[in-house]
């Protein structure tokens, strides 16, 4: 029985509700009459699209068996008429975006402690072949466990469920901007290393209170993904920055496992606090060779390369105007109309390329998508779908910076391998962590960049009023290129300076005294310059063999 919404997603709503009979044999957890627990239920669009009906009863069993301390426990996937729905532990707190918007950033050894339980769990569902793949701060619930918070992470599958071929087509992003790893940002095949590029996201917001990159729009945002380099900032001790550095790597086979990661932090945890002893600094600082990467990570299935699935293109949406880098995962909200107003949870279908108000809509209106997005922006949310013209991609533009992987395989089975140790004792509620200030560093400059054709065909050209070219941006007045002019004008420019220099010099220094010339500065320059001509000839002529002169 449904009682109460506790938050809406781009995926669904979850309601706060209460068991009304013990559940089915084939849940997980049969649960108690009257027992409070939470439920998802996902958005129309996904429950009527029959590929992800088919993907949540394939993932079905996978979800209900995934049970870590560390991972909000699914006790059924429910299939109902229209109608897709988690019942999950209702987990009494706030979730970390939350918390971080509230409290402000964590100490690093909080930080590195709390990440570390979010890489067990990682560690235990990829072990089972699960990636989790939207890792951010909003789907980590904390659970209020007397005054301890301790991490939980959920929506395992969610994104999987979310990518259909049949809801995201070539021109649409899914996603989370400010947490997407490089290779899903291009569509490249992908690992259970996304997980580890989004903890790494995760531990720099939780330290200093933001994501490493942001910009003006999600175009940008996934730029710089692929392109820029983290900064690090000056809170960030060495050895934990170590560690983030090492899970932000662009080339995911860089980056640690979910385990050498919790490890890592742990060590990490050890060295930098208050109370550590000489061998646990030094053991913290070097970090770094604890860090190896995962030698068989999970795939994903389905993502290009991975298996002969048509995954959808990953393309930015484009002039997403501002973007916020704390919102949800991107999928297609609706907006207005009768069904849109009754069912919050009600998406829309794609509207084709060239008909952007959809049927009836005029050419003067606002996108419906682009209401939503207003919307979503004033909840704070970050919901950016939008087209992107294959021209103007940047991704598209990118040079190839790696050297060209075989496609990877898919595998028969994911690896299986032994579950992970167990957390210690509960990570202890963050208490120092004081609202600290964090300056923004300075975005990096965007790179112009070459058009080399790129890896996926492209997509088909949506229908959009063609652009203005843009002018080419103007050097100079000058249509004149003279080669070797500038330097030309660099070598004057610093003649005149030390001329100028050394008249000064000459003439308001002690300088004309100490050598007692007496002469004005050009005659004194014009006597050097003789003797200087003297020396020449005289070094050309002792060095004469004939001795004619
Ligand atoms: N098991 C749960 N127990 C208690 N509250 C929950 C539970 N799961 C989710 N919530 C709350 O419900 C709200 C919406 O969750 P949801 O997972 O749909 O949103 P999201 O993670 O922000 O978006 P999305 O994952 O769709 O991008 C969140 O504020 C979260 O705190």
């Amino acid at each position: 029985m449904l009682e109460e919404p506790l938050g809406r997603g781009a995926t669904g709503t979850v309601w706060r509700a209460r068991q009304r009979e013990t559940a089915g044999a084939e849940a997980a957890v049969p649960g108690q009459p009257g027992e409070t627990v939470a439920i998802k239920v996902l958005k129309e669009e996904l429950a009527g699209d029959a590929d992800v009906v088919m993907r949540f009863l394939r993932e079905r069993s996978v979800l209900l068996r995934l049970t870590h301390p560390n991972i909000v426990r699914v006790r059924d996937l429910v299939v109902e008429g229209d109608l897709l729905a988690l019942v999950m532990d209702l987990v009494e707190g706030p979730d970390l975006h939350r918390h971080l918007r509230e409290n402000g950033p964590f100490t690093p050894v909080a930080a590195a402690l709390l990440t570390a339980q979010i890489a067990d769990a990682l560690g235990a569902s990829h072990a089972d072949g699960v990636v989790h793949r939207d890792l951010k701060p909003a789907n980590v619930l904390l659970k209020q466990t007397g005054g301890e918070m301790h991490p939980m992470l959920t929506d395992f599958g969610i994104a999987r469920l979310a990518d259909s071929p049949g809801l995201t087509r070539t021109h649409e992003f899914v996603g989370t901007p400010a947490y997407i790893a490089p290779e899903s940002a291009e569509g490249r095949p992908q690992t259970s290393a996304v997980d580890i590029y989004g903890a790494g996201i995760l531990l720099y917001e939780l330290v200093t209170g933001r994501p490493p990159f942001s910009g003006g729009s999600a175009l940008e945002v996934l730029h710089q993904h692929l392109s820029a380099e983290p900064r690090r900032p000056s809170t960030v001790p060495d050895p934990l920055w170590t560690v983030i550095e090492r899970c932000l790597r662009k080339n995911p086979d860089e980056r640690p496992s979910a385990e050498n990661l919790a490890r890592g932090l742990r060590v990490v945890a050890d060295g930098i606090g208050v109370h550590a002893n000489s061998a646990q600094i030094a053991a913290a600082e070097n970090v770094g060779a604890l860090l190896a990467p995962d030698p068989a990570p999970a795939p994903v299935p389905g993502t290009p390369g991975a298996s002969g699935d048509a995954d959808p293109t990953q393309v930015l949406p484009h002039g997403a105007g501002v973007y916020d880098p704390n919102g949800a995962t991107s999928v297609l909200p609706q907006t207005g109309g009768p069904a849109g107003a009754a069912d919050p949870t009600a998406v829309m279908p794609p509207v084709p390329p060239g008909q952007p108000g959809g049927p009836g809509a005029g050419p003067e209106d606002p996108h419906p998508w682009q209401n939503q997005l207003r919307a979503a922006r004033d909840r704070n949310e970050q919901t950016q779908v939008q087209y992107l013209d294959p021209s103007e991609d940047p991704l598209r533009r990118r040079p190839q910076r790696q050297v060209a992987r075989p496609p990877q395989q898919q595998p028969q089975q994911p690896q299986r391998r032994p579950q992970p140790q167990q957390p210690g004792p509960g990570y202890g509620h963050p208490q120092q962590h004081r609202p600290q200030q964090y300056a923004p560093p300075p975005e990096p400059q965007r790179r112009q960049q070459p058009q080399p054709p790129q890896r996926y065909a492209p997509p088909p050209e949506p229908q959009r009023p063609a652009r203005e070219p843009r002018e080419p941006r103007q050097r100079s007045a000058n249509p004149m290129r003279i080669p070797g002019l500038g330097c030309l004008k660099g070598c004057l420019f610093t003649v005149v300076i030390l001329f100028v220099a050394g008249w000064l010099i000459w003439e308001l220094s002690p300088l004309q005294d100490w050598i007692g010339t007496g002469k004005s500065y050009w005659g004194q320059l014009s006597d050097w310059f003789g003797s200087v001509t003297g020396w020449i000839e005289d070094l050309g002529g002792s060095s004469d063999p004939t001795g004619t002169n």
